[in-house]
């Protein structure tokens, strides 16, 4: 993949994002020093999808307590546990911010202990583990949905759960970076994704410059191009799994997955561990993020409705678990009935 794509880099204590917002026109790399910038860039999704919000959220906790001083322990854990809820307000529906955050607050707290010093060192390996971990867990989810696929197959996607998304590979994106390795062809097609145009500005990006056959439609194209029989499989990322197997993902998801399942198009979640809520038990339980209007209302500056009109930015919908054909994690492929083979592959048994 082509190396300036590379979503996020730790490099002498400073976190170092490209800034997805301005792609594909401008490729800059922006410097991160505190906590606070880190909620910002989270927040403007300068670092957007949900396993680059939760590595970023991971470096942000560290960078947020990396300075302060080693002798007072408590005043320590507190401010811990104080920029740990700090971040953890930056974006509410994917999982992965939380998990990566519960993750560091675990390791301050049972190394009590230690010096703050030591504590420190240990956050600062525990957030580069999540970004690590992260590449290998893409690698397996694009293993595990091969096994799915055929060469030659017509894909559709929706969004960015590509390599800007993650540390590598992206999830759903994985399989289309593995096959191309293969010297398989997929002709994929990505929906542009308004209101913020990921599937455009992004997806399409990532994989036209992997030498990835990709062509753009808008999102009221999905209809057609699978009643032309141009798709065989949906892919998709997701931002948080229900117990249920409910998925929510980028706003359009849903009706994606009800094209699919009228044209009998199988229809994949590709869903990494960290993004599986096992304490959230269904969809309406999982809190959507509404954004400003002005993302409906108007286009890189230009106005596209009338001042003063109403404007409705729900973030991300819910795919009901009826609409998805499978669920593929990096520790393999779930299918229904979800709640029972969901609670087999966490806790090895249905409880
Ligand atoms: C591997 S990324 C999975 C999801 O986070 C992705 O599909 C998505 O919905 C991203 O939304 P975004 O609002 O761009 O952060």
């Amino acid at each position: 993949m082509n190396k300036q794509l590379i979503s996020i880099r730790w490099e002498h204590d400073r976190l170092i994002l490209l800034d997805q917002t301005i792609l594909p026109n401008e490729v800059k790399y922006d410097e991160y020093t505190t906590a606070e910038s880190v909620w910002e860039a989270i927040q403007a999704m300068k670092v957007r999808g949900a396993p680059a919000i939760g590595v970023s959220a991971a470096y942000g906790l560290y960078l947020g307590v990396k300075d302060l001083p080693e002798g007072d322990s408590d005043a320590f854990h507190e401010a811990v546990a104080k920029t740990s809820s700090y971040l953890a307000t930056s974006r509410p529906t994917a999982v992965n911010l939380f998990w990566a955050l519960e993750r560091m607050e675990r390791v301050a707290d049972e190394n009590r202990s230690l010096s703050v010093s030591e504590v420190k060192s240990l956050l600062k390996q525990e957030a580069e583990a999540i970004h690590k971990e992260d590449e290998e867990i893409n690698r397996q989810i694009g293993e595990n949905l091969l096994t799915l696929l055929k060469d030659g197959m017509g894909l559709l996607t929706h969004c960015n759960a590509g390599a800007l998304a993650t540390a590598k590979y992206g999830t759903a994106t994985a399989p289309m970076y593995l096959a191309k390795e293969r010297g398989w062809d997929f002709k994929v097609y990505s929906d542009e994704t308004r209101p913020r145009l990921q599937g455009s500005t992004l997806t399409a990006l990532e994989l036209h410059s992997a030498g990835i056959d990709v062509t753009v439609i808008t999102d009221n194209m999905a209809a057609v191009v699978m009643s032309q029989g141009k798709i065989d499989a949906v892919i998709v990322g997701c931002d948080r799994v229900a117990a249920n197997g409910d998925a929510a993902n980028k706003i359009g998801t849903l009706g994606v997955s009800i094209l699919a399942k009228h044209y009998g198009i199988p229809f994949y979640v590709a869903a990494p561990t960290p993004t599986i809520d096992m304490k959230t038990p269904d969809g309406s339980q999982i809190p959507i993020e509404e954004r400003d209007a002005s993302e409906v209302t108007g286009l890189y500056g230009t106005k596209t409705a009338p001042d003063g009109v109403k404007a409705y930015n729900p973030a991300f919908d819910v795919t009901p678990h009826e609409n998805i054909t499978a669920i593929v994690t990096e520790k393999g492929i779930v299918y229904a009935p979800f709640e029972k083979n969901l609670q087999e592959l966490f806790y090895g048994q249905h409880t």
